[in-house]
């Protein structure tokens, strides 16, 4: 599980190890530099020209003791100091100072070639950036990105927000990034994933123990993370106690998602799953899907039959193809009246929600909520473009606002617990958005509810479990080419032999 620092978190964590621990901010400016430097020295021969371009803040600073630390050890390495030394903060001055002392001398911007050099750090902004970049920086971050060159970002490319990954202006489109020691949420969300390149995470000393000031913690699961999650079968178990999912999907026009969710709920290990259906979608699901029970209702539903199966089922999934009718409206007050039901709340079933949003302060248990965006500008009201730009904000606050589990569904899922924990999930590829691959996550999710694995890491453990089999669907048939029912097929190499994870 690797963590995954805010901004101010960064910060409170730098004072900590400062003021508690002692360790002065430019012994870890010296460690960072240390790590690329490292790095650079197992990948580059040493007649790599390298070009550092220094801002005038810590990350600047960064960029300047990495130079220092390569022409020590022989390369033929140059900086260009982007601003004045009158704005140099009090651990840039020192290093700048240092390289004046070794004769080393700052490039004039303007005169400096990229396209002469075979590797370009960036160090102009860090965690500092406070504002869109603009002329005449705006123009240099486009000249390095267009030099072709590999560059190398410390700590995060500049000109991307390290909090939301929204590109500020302009922003260096990085082959590689060290984020030191932590990653940030603007890693993983907005931009992040196209302009960071590979990620490296060295550890350089800073005090990572989350004390009571410090803001809610956000994690990013880790393949290895699975083995502990998936526990072996019980050798003495029956299907009725590996946990019993009820399905409430389809409608009299749609009857695939009832198929995919509930084929997903009996391949996440549950033992039975029962779908609740309009009759309509009897014979298909039942060719399709014979591992199924199914209980079917026509023009009227009948409450005793759903309250029997609800007393049944260990968790409930409402929501794929149930459309928006009154009859699928009263199926979700009458669902959602039983608190003590685990449930999974999908697609149409957050639609309705939205147009009566009060029912999600009514006294619940366990409830996972899995909204894409579309879905989640409806039940708050904020526009797409908003929630893109501040998803972790708008899932945690959702999440504990309604006292539920949310799974905000992107490029980059954010996972969002009552309990302040947040997961932004690493799994997964652009072949997922595909229809039919939503209903895949929300059967798992129920599937594993239902086998009462500890409920606090269903969510986000469905999310990173159903982006790994995408990715080993894409791998197989092609991001544009894989289909749902791909993903489907992919998770038992994810889940096999409760837990035991193959090679991807
Ligand atoms: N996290 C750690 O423990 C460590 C961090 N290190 C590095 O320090 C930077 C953060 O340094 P800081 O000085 O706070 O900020 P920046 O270097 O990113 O730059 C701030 C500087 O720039 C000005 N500024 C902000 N936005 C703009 C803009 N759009 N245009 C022009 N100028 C702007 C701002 O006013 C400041 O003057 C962190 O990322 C790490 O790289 C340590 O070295 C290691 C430990
Ligand atoms: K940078």
């Amino acid at each position: 599980m690797k963590r995954i620092y805010t901004v101010s978190q960064a910060r409170e964590a730098d004072v900590r190890t400062s003021q508690l621990h002692k360790i002065p901010g430019l012994v870890l400016m010296e460690r960072a530099a240390l790590s690329v430097s490292d790095y650079i020295e197992d990948k580059y021969a040493k007649r790599t020209r390298i070009l550092c371009l220094a801002g005038t803040g810590n990350n600047g600073g960064d960029a300047m003791a990495l130079c220092r630390i390569l022409f020590v050890r022989g390369f033929d390495v140059s900086y260009c100091l982007l601003g004045p030394e009158s704005r140099l903060s009090e651990s840039a001055k020192i290093q700048y100072q240092s390289l004046l002392s070794y004769g080393l001398s700052s490039l004039a911007v303007e005169e400096t070639d990229f396209k002469s050099f075979d590797l370009i750090v960036d160090g102009i902004f860090g965690i500092g950036l406070s504002r869109d970049i603009q002329h005449p920086l705006a123009e240099l971050i486009g000249e390095v990105n267009a030099s072709g060159r590999p560059v190398i970002a410390m700590d995060i490319p500049s000109g991307l927000n390290a909090d939301t990954g929204a590109v500020m202006g302009a922003c260096i489109r990085a082959s590689e990034t060290f984020s030191f020691q932590f990653l940030k949420p603007g890693i993983l969300l907005g931009q992040g994933r196209s302009v960071c390149g590979q990620v490296h995470l060295p550890e350089i000393g800073i005090d990572a123990i989350e004390t009571g000031a410090t803001l809610p913690v956000c994690l990013a699961l880790e393949r290895e993370d699975l083995d502990g999650f998936l526990t072996d079968r019980d050798a003495t178990g029956n299907k009725g106690s590996f946990g019993k999912v009820l399905v409430v999907a389809g409608s009299e026009e749609i009857c695939g998602a009832a198929v995919l969710s509930s084929q997903a709920a009996l391949l996440s290990g549950a033992g039975m799953v029962r779908v609740y259906t309009h009759e309509k979608n009897r014979t298909v699901i039942g060719t399709a899907f014979p591992e199924a029970l199914i209980t079917t209702y026509g023009n009227s539903w009948s409450k005793d039959e759903i309250k029997e199966a609800m007393d049944w089922a260990d968790s409930i999934l409402i929501g794929p193809g149930i459309g928006r009718s009154d009859q699928a409206r009263e199926m979700l007050d009458f669902v959602l009246s039983d608190p003590a039901l685990p449930a999974v709340i999908d697609a149409d079933a957050l639609n309705l929600l939205s147009e009566e949003p009060n029912s999600l302060l009514k006294p619940h248990g366990k409830w996972i909520l899995t909204p894409h965006m579309g879905e989640m500008a409806r039940l708050t009201g904020k526009g797409i473009s908003w929630l893109k730009e501040h998803a972790l904000e708008a899932a945690e606050t959702f999440a504990r606002d309604y006292q539920v589990d949310l799974i905000l569904k992107d490029a980059t899922t954010v996972t969002a617990l009552p309990c302040g924990r947040t997961y932004l999930n690493s799994s997964g590829n652009s072949g997922m958005a595909t229809a039919g691959s939503g209903d895949v996550l929300a059967g798992l999710c129920a599937g594993y509810l239902a086998q009462k694995i500890n409920p606090e890491e269903v969510a986000a453990y469905a999310v990173f479990i159903h982006g790994m089999a995408g990715d080993l669907a894409a791998a197989k048939k092609g991001k544009g080419a894989m289909i749902a029912g791909d993903i489907l097929e992919a998770l038992p190499q994810i889940t096999r032999d409760g837990g035991a994870i193959v090679a991807v």
